[in-house]
């Protein structure tokens, strides 16, 4: 057992959390695949742009070369790597310890599914940061942060991850709905994957006039599906779920605007989405993050049509049957009437 806390997947997310952490004091742990920037790492991670620029030297193994058992894991893998980052991390965590999910999506299932829900913490995270190559990050910009028991009890360890995140944003909330913000960000991630349809930015994006009924239509969806799963989803840097929920056509455009504000603002142009297609030319969090809702929708009785579509159309980029383009938006627009 230990009092390290290990940071699983030391990408964008991991590598800002961790590196902050232990420019504070605190001991961590980075753990990564990628051995080049698990190597970097030791000697020094840099966290670059606007809101800090330093370089931190990090304990730091592959997951086959770990040893030991600890408390306190933050997973921060993309969602559809969450299963298999879980095969390697769970033997180190140590009888009585809990993971804390830092990542997009309904993480906290899968976790809970494994090791039941009162050793996992949920996490939500909206700063922008990208992995630029071994031992290089970009922290674009602070946004919200959350942290909270799934159960919604205030407890000593939510408590104590709070203040730890606190150290990376001043700002982070501790709350008593972090399936709220799970939503919530259920609901701005449904954006985010739309403007990656397209090269534009994401407040380029949204900003455009023509495109703004797919956006308010796939916030509906997913908002109304929220609240049909009974939760009250929270809003944070702009974006406003009730709006969605009621379909209010001022109150959307109002938040869109706050969101475009948000996004002009960080040195992260671009979502996480349009870079693995893009620039790592990779699989996105497509399936893990927004597939999943068609079949939660299910047994609601619940059309999710413009973001079924939209799964597709992220699919076809992902396959390379289709380019990014503001194309793919327009095709969307005729089942948003
Ligand atoms: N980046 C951002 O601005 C934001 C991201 N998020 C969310 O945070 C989560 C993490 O995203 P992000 O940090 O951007 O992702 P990154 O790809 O930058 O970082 C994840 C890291 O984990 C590595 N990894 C993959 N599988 C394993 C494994 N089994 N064990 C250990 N390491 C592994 C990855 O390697 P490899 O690259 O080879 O797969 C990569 O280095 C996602 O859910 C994302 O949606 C939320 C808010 C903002
Ligand atoms: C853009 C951001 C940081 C949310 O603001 C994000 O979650 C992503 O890149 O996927």
């Amino acid at each position: 057992m230990s009092d390290t806390i290990l940071i699983w997947g030391a990408g964008a997310i991991g590598g800002v959390i961790g590196a902050v952490l232990a420019r504070e004091g605190h001991a961590v742990h980075m753990v990564d695949i990628v051995e080049d920037h698990v190597a970097a790492m030791r000697d020094g991670l840099r966290i670059e742009g606007p809101v800090e620029d330093f370089v931190q030297p990090l304990m730091a193994s592959t997951p086959e070369t770990l040893t030991g058992q600890f408390d306190r894991i933050i997973l921060a893998v993309k969602a559809h790597h969450t299963e298999a980052a879980l095969d390697m991390a769970l033997p180190h965590l140590a009888p009585g310890g809990y993971v804390v999910s830092a990542q997009n999506g309904l993480n906290e299932r899968t976790i809970a599914a494994r090791i039941g829900s009162e050793r996992v913490l949920g996490c939500f995270v909206n700063f922008g940061a990208d992995w630029l190559e071994p031992g290089r990050i970009l922290y674009g910009n602070r946004a919200a942060i959350a942290v909270g028991e799934l159960d919604g009890q205030i407890t000593p360890r939510a408590r104590e991850i709070h203040a730890l995140l606190s150290l990376v944003e001043p700002d982070a909330v501790l709350t008593e709905n972090i399936w709220g913000y799970l939503w919530g960000k259920l609901g701005y991630g449904a954006l985010l994957f739309a403007t990656a349809l397209t090269p534009l930015s994401m407040s380029d994006a949204l900003d455009r006039p023509d495109h703004r009924p797919v956006y308010e239509a796939l916030g509906h969806e997913v908002m109304r599906l929220a609240a049909a799963e009974g939760i009250s989803p929270l809003g944070f840097n702009g974006f406003d779920p009730e709006a969605f929920r009621r379909a209010d056509r001022a109150g959307m455009a109002k938040s869109l605007d706050r969101m475009v504000a948000h996004n002009r603002k960080t040195a992260k142009t671009h979502s996480g989405i349009w870079r693995d297609l893009a620039v790592r030319k990779r699989k996105t969090e497509v399936d893990a993050q927004m597939a999943i809702m068609l079949d939660i929708a299910r047994p609601h009785g619940l059309e999710m049509p413009v973001l079924a579509r939209m799964v597709e159309l992220i699919r076809d980029i992902e396959t390379g049957r289709r380019a990014q383009s503001p194309d793919l938006l327009d095709e969307l627009s005729p089942l948003c009437a």
